[in-house]
């Protein structure tokens, strides 16, 4: 993994909700290609993490570049055409518009996005439902629509929250055949999930938050030498 590029690179990130200090110097990095995720208890400042990185989250200090871009100082809608879609853990789903309609509403950013064709030959389900609205969609179909909405703008990189939160092992079992499909399409993920089983399946790397803080990064080969001390730290 070492000698690929870096894609996403954040220093010392600060950040607040108003007056509440969240984030105090966050550090990470993720290369291209690489699955990488944020493990760590609730509240540790996780989504606040992805917030700041796609810039909804304002009040922030620090750097961040992706694909050779500053991120820090531009509007939001900026982020996401620097190619970054961000899929959060409530999934955005247009309740009144269809599937079909969900998928087309986010611009294009490049023209390396999947066609609707590939993206209904990689989630079967969304094509029989694509006249369905979105308040009809279970939650797995939710999530599964927030995430090729993003893939047909040709988004580089996903930050993924809690993709399988209150999902039926099924479900979460072919989000992780998705994503392993994404990843050898070269797709870049940076995932926050509680989920430890399942993010130790797809990830290349992880990091591990502690009160607005990255305490500790190392790759999946460590993961074995590592359980007792994150079995301590996440109760996983
Ligand atoms: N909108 C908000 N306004 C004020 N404080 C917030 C807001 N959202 C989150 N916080 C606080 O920020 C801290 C970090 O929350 P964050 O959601 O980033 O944690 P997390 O690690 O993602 O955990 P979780 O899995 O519970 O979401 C928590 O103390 C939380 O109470």
């Amino acid at each position: 993994m070492t000698d690929r590029q870096s894609l996403l690179s954040v220093r010392g990130l600060n950040a607040w909700y108003d007056e509440s200090h969240i984030l105090h110097g966050v550090d990470l990095e993720v290369r291209e290609g690489e699955t990488v995720t944020i493990l760590g208890r609730n509240g540790m400042g996780k989504t606040t993490t992805l917030r700041s990185i796609m810039g909804i989250l304002r009040k922030r200090t620090g750097a961040i570049d992706f694909d050779g871009k500053d991120l820090m100082n531009r509007p939001l809608h900026h982020t996401a055409r620097a190619g970054i879609g961000f899929v959060p853990e409530e999934r955005g789903i247009f309740a009144t518009l269809s599937v079909e309609e969900n998928l087309m509403l986010p611009p294009i950013v490049s023209k390396n996005g999947m066609s609707v064709d590939e993206i209904y030959e990689l989630f079967p389900n969304l094509k029989e439902r694509r006249s369905s609205q979105g308040t009809k969609l279970s939650g797995g179909e939710q999530q599964m629509l927030a995430m090729a909405r993003m893939l047909r703008t040709g988004v580089k990189m996903l930050l993924l929250d809690e993709p399988t939160e209150g999902l039926a092992p099924v479900i979460v079992q072919r989000i992780g055949e998705i994503l392993q499909t994404l990843k050898q399409r070269g797709m870049t993920i940076l995932l926050v999930e509680q989920n430890f089983r399942f993010a130790s399946k797809i990830s290349d790397r992880f990091y591990v938050m502690d009160h607005g803080v990255v305490t500790e990064g190392f790759d999946v080969a460590e993961l074995p030498a590592r359980m007792d001390t994150l079995h301590e730290v996440l109760g996983v």
